[in-house]
């Protein structure tokens, strides 16, 4: 090519670049949308891609740039852009109120599609009034009764838990074992959420599965995906290693729920023929939410096979890394706040003395400051440290019109650590939530569950599996920092883990 037509190239490409400028700015200056949301706060962004690049680090990187600088900068309500595509997120409580408790936006943002694949139209994905019709069908699941049934699981799980630290213990110098106590609380709380949803004992705690390595590692690979703009573009993600590994693991995960599914079936018919013992099962009068979506799903009438293996699925994902979160955290602010652990074990003492029972759903009432200390974990380190909310009419939120189309996003982590409602955030007090101390609060500047509606439908079996497993570690064991430990190292990986794990020293009281 000789030098001229070189430079005629450059020239059109030059020209094609200026008249594309020329029209996106006219475009957002001039298009309804843009007035409304650049009326908005937010960082400036490019053409085309928005803020993609300022977002685009480290996991820990997103979770201090969403919930603790721009929130900072620009206040209770934002917004930025992700592509083309418009993100509002939200601390403040008062919006907050006007969305969550509003029955009109209810349907999930574009970050829950990656779940899709493995969850399907189950409860936490699903919207309109599929989504209505299952929260109703489902939430005598969670009745009272059914949660004390289940207390013998939690019971039983932990103390298996308690037998694998004991011999961590003995296996190492002065008994005190340094080990990062995450994977043991992970496969504690899957081996609850196992035999409580579907009825079955995985023996996550004691043995390997291929489910159950299949589980851990999806929660990984999706965040590989989130992580990485291009893959969160389906056709291209088949195409990737990533992708393949993504439906081999699918292949195992609704195998083996399928499996579950087709033998819970099977043994509900011959109870019913022969009237067997449940006892025999081991289940005994425990009523797995599986048996709940079986019965009312009427011969696949109401519910067809794939519709209970999504809402079994969605139960598996929520149910067990939202609670190995908290019990995570729980034990480092405790190691972190000896004087803490030490009141906890004082009221624990009382409770149960040096007897070696069970936990009962009784026990709750004594154990107060073992809530407060919960409720405090979960206002430092929500599980879910944000979640969205697509918005399809038009809403007015404070002083701005936020339009059709775009996300809201409520950042829980930002708002838990707003020193208006919290003074001092950063440091562990859970005197805040003594009834004294919390009157006058705004409801919505505390919401480890959401709110309203769409609020989390399993927030009493994980406060009462959480209080269990809790209770049976520190009636036990006493946790404490590790000399050389650096200090967990905070993300947002869909719940929020530590980096670096969490690193505690384990000793026998
Ligand atoms: C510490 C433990 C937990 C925390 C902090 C938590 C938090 C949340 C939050 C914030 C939401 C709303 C998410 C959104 O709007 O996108 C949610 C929804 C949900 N949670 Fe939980 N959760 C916990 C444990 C559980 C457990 C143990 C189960 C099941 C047994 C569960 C089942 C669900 C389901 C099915 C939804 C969707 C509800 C709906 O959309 O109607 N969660 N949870």
């Amino acid at each position: 090519m000789s030098f001229s037509s070189l430079l005629l190239v450059f020239y059109y490409i030059g020209l094609l670049v200026i008249l594309l400028w020329t029209g996106w700015w006219i475009y957002i200056r001039t298009s309804r949308f843009h007035i409304a949301v650049n009326r908005i706060p937010g960082p400036k962004g490019l053409p085309f891609i928005g803020n993609t690049f300022q977002i685009a680090g480290g996991l820990e990187d997103l979770l201090h740039i969403f919930q603790e600088k721009w929130p900072q900068q620009y206040g209770g309500i934002y917004r930025l852009f992700i592509g083309s595509h418009c993100y509002v997120p939200i601390s403040s409580p008062e919006i907050m109120e006007t969305i969550l408790s509003s029955q009109k936006t209810i349907d999930k943002g574009l970050s829950y599609d990656q779940l899709l694949p493995w969850l399907g139209q189950g409860l936490l994905i699903s919207s309109g009034d599929l989504w209505r019709s299952r929260r109703k069908m489902l939430t005598p699941a969670f009745h009272f009764s059914i949660l004390d049934s289940f207390v013998e699981i939690f019971n039983e799980q932990s103390r298996i838990l308690c037998g694998i630290l004991d011999n961590l213990c003995a296996s190492f110098a002065e008994g005190k074992a340094e080990i990062d106590v995450y994977p043991y609380l992970t496969r504690c709380s899957l081996d609850i959420i196992c035999e409580a949803a579907m009825g079955t004992k995985i023996n996550a705690q004691t043995e390997d599965s291929d489910y159950v390595d299949a589980i851990y590692r999806i929660g990984k690979l999706l965040i590989e995906q989130f992580q990485n703009p291009f893959m969160r573009n389906p056709t291209i993600f088949s195409f990737t290693a990533l992708g393949r590994e993504h439906d081999r693991l699918l292949k195992i995960l609704h195998g083996f729920t399928e499996s579950v599914i087709r033998n819970r079936r099977k043994f509900l018919d011959q109870q019913v023929n022969d009237k067997s013992d449940p006892v025999e099962t081991g289940i005994r009068n425990r009523l797995p939410l599986l048996d709940l979506l079986l019965k009312v799903s009427d011969d696949g009438k109401v519910l067809s096979s794939q519709d209970i293996r999504n809402e079994i699925d969605t139960f598996m994902f929520e149910g067990h890394d939202t609670t190995s979160s908290l019990l995570g955290w729980f034990l480092y602010s405790m190691a972190a706040n000896p004087d803490c652990q030490e009141k906890v074990w004082n009221e624990l003492q009382s409770t149960f003395g040096d007897s070696d029972r069970y936990f009962k759903q009784d026990d709750v009432s004594n154990l107060k400051y073992l809530e407060c200390c919960i409720k405090e974990t979960l206002r430092m380190y929500p599980s879910v440290p944000g979640f969205e909310r697509t918005v399809v009419e038009d809403i007015q939120l404070g002083d701005y019109l936020v339009p059709a189309g775009c996300t809201l996003g409520f950042l829980v982590f930002a708002a838990h650590r707003n020193p208006k409602f919290f003074p001092y955030p950063l440091v562990f007090n859970p005197e805040r939530f003594f009834p004294d101390e919390a009157i006058g609060r705004h409801p919505y500047a505390y919401v480890p569950f959401s709110a309203g509606p769409r609020n989390c439908i399993g927030q009493r079996f994980a406060l009462l599996e959480s209080k269990t497993v809790l209770s049976t570690l520190l009636r036990r064991f006493k946790f404490e920092i590790a000399h050389n430990a650096k200090p967990p190292v905070l993300s947002n990986q869909l719940t929020l883990k530590s980096v670096n794990g969490i690193n505690l020293l384990v000793s026998r009281r």
